[in-house]
């Protein structure tokens, strides 16, 4: 069990708010100017990705004083809880354990009683298995062809992993072509549909539960459309597999459950790329890569696991958080990836950030009288400097931000990597330093403007900096490091739902939103006018009606 402490109780977080005025009124550049040693002492590697976090409104003391807050939330306890395979998602009644699916050393994890470690690796021999036979061709479509396309149907956790990677590791893909459907609106099937030949297509239906509407309504959509395009009923046991824990859903819905990977309650939708979801990871780079990417983030798990509070990535990241979160007030943070490839990494960490600890009730029961999640957003540098940084530079909002680059780029051309990290390093350091009054005045001075133009522009020129970033560069973007990137993001994520006393691996809130959708839908079936809700409801509904009739 967790420990259920409230943090603002500690003493760590009385001194936190007594030194938090002392640091508030500091200047990152002054901090720099102090300590010459300040980029030593506050950067990390581990493996090939280096974390500098120097570029924070932090000193020694405030890092002694948020792992002291670590210490008193009892995070080692609570570490140890996860890895022993506690049930420590105790809405659901669950362990947490994505750590097991990429646990490639000898370890046992034991839930009730029964050792998990090799169901896990069956379903990973399957995995291979399977996979290798699609990518070499000897797995053929109804009509003797080899396979061209893979279209994954899932949404949530059952998409936003398999498309992150895939996209972040599109420099290792196969001839297959990959193909995404989340939505419900037919147009996203509609035009996947388009692309793609019944007879080379395979279909992967990936849903932990195999419920939910969107998917299910998706996956309803391409076997019809498989079956009215040449495909026979004996055909969809070559073009369609299922990814889910729900074995009888999955042999209702007429996939053989030969076809079917199989993963485990334990397994959280937002933590899933690592198990059976996958597979279309595995499909896109092949199956080597694929183990390349748990490799990495077992790597991270063991760090995780094992290294100090002051020596630890994921801990010093969500302590980090944590000061901006709860002492700044800060409402949000930006990933910020300079590198393509890496363009769904914010839109995975929504999901994974916001979907664990967006609550605002303590593990208690009790409603919290604090800020817990964030908001998480982000997109591709450069593109978001041309769109949203000005507001990170000028604007009233404090966002920390993380900044990621790779040191080697998939694609050598010409000198546009080298173009990429000089916007990449200059950001932070712009962020960090500002520019002041005076540099102001004496650039425009040097453009020959009149004393009476320089005195009217240079306010609007200033930039006070001491705008907190990390950054966090890594060698390469491969499996392996990628693996570790978002293991690392994961337990950060987790060690903050144990600082803020919330359970971050169940999900109400969007529980709420599928049983409604599910008591509205029959409402609309017929063109009669309702009154069964609020008057906006009503109103809306209404008129929907009414328009839609007219399209008939
Ligand atoms: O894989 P499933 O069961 O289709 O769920 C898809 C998604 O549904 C909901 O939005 C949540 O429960 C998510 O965490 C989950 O990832």
């Amino acid at each position: 069990m967790l420990p259920k402490i409230n943090f603002t109780e500690t003493q760590a977080y009385q001194y936190l708010t007594d030194h938090f005025i002392e640091v508030s009124n500091q200047h990152l550049r002054s901090l720099f100017a102090e300590d010459s040693e300040r980029f030593n002492k506050f950067s990390l590697q581990f493996n090939d990705i280096l974390l500098d976090y120097s570029k924070n409104r932090i000193s020694d003391k405030t890092m002694a004083l948020l792992t002291q807050l670590a210490k008193e939330c009892n995070l080692k306890e609570a570490i140890d809880a996860m890895f022993a395979a506690e049930p420590i998602n105790e809405t659901e009644g669950r362990a947490v354990l994505h750590i097991a699916l990429r646990n490639q050393g000898n370890e046992r994890i034991v839930v009730d009683g029964v050792d998990v470690m090799p169901d896990v690796k069956a379903v990973l021999d399957k995995m291979e298995m399977f996979c290798n036979s699609v990518i070499s061709g000897e797995w053929k479509g109804y009509s003797g062809k080899a396979i061209t396309d893979i279209v994954n149907i899932g949404i949530g956790g059952s998409d936003l992993g398999p498309v992150m990677v895939y996209e972040s590791l599109k420099a290792y893909r196969n001839h297959l072509s990959l193909h995404f459907v989340s939505n419900v609106d037919g147009t996203h099937i509609a035009e996947t549909l388009k692309k793609v030949n019944p007879e080379t297509t395979l279909f992967l239906i990936a849903s932990k539960t195999f419920t939910t509407q969107e998917t299910m309504a998706n996956a309803h959509s391409a076997r019809a459309w498989f079956l009215n395009n040449g495909g026979a009923q004996e055909g969809v046991a070559k073009h369609f597999a299922a990814l889910s824990t729900n074995a009888k859903a999955v042999s209702e819905f007429g996939i053989d459950t030969k076809n079917m990977f199989g993963f485990w309650d334990w397994v959280g939708g937002r933590y899933s790329l690592w198990s059976a979801i996958g597979t279309s990871i595995a499909l896109g780079i092949g199956f080597d890569n694929f183990k390349a990417l748990l490799k990495g983030a077992h790597e991270m798990d063991k760090h995780f696991r094992k290294a100090e509070f002051e020596q630890n990535m994921p801990v010093i990241l969500a302590l980090l958080g944590i000061w901006y979160n709860n002492f700044f007030e800060a409402e949000s943070h930006a990933i910020l990836p300079y590198d393509q490839y890496m363009h769904r990494f914010a839109a995975y960490f929504q999901q994974g950030d916001m979907e664990s600890n967006g609550k605002n009730v303590d593990r208690n029961g009790e409603a919290v009288n604090y800020q817990t999640g964030p908001v998480i957003w982000g997109e591709p540098g450069t593109n978001g400097q041309h769109a949203f940084y000005q507001l990170i530079h000028q604007g009233t909002k404090l966002i920390p931000c993380d900044f990621i680059a790779p040191a080697q780029s998939h694609n050598k051309i010409g000198s546009h990597h080298t173009l990429l990290l000089s916007n990449f390093f200059a950001q932070t350091e712009a962020l960090m330093n500002g520019k002041t009054y005076e540099e102001v005045v004496a650039e425009l001075k040097t453009s020959g403007k009149s004393e009476a133009e320089i005195e009217k522009l240079a306010p609007f020129k200033v930039f006070e900096g001491n705008r907190p970033t990390n950054s966090i560069l890594v060698k390469k973007i491969t499996p392996e490091t990628l693996g570790a990137l978002i293991a690392m993001y994961e337990h950060k994520i987790f060690v903050q739902g144990i600082i803020w006393n919330i359970f971050s691996f169940d999900q109400w809130g969007v529980e709420l939103g599928k049983q409604l959708a599910n008591k509205i839908l029959p409402e609309l079936e017929s063109d009669t006018k309702i009154d069964s809700h609020d008057a906006s409801t009503n109103g809306l509904i209404n008129q929907y009606k009414s328009w839609r009739r007219d399209s008939k």
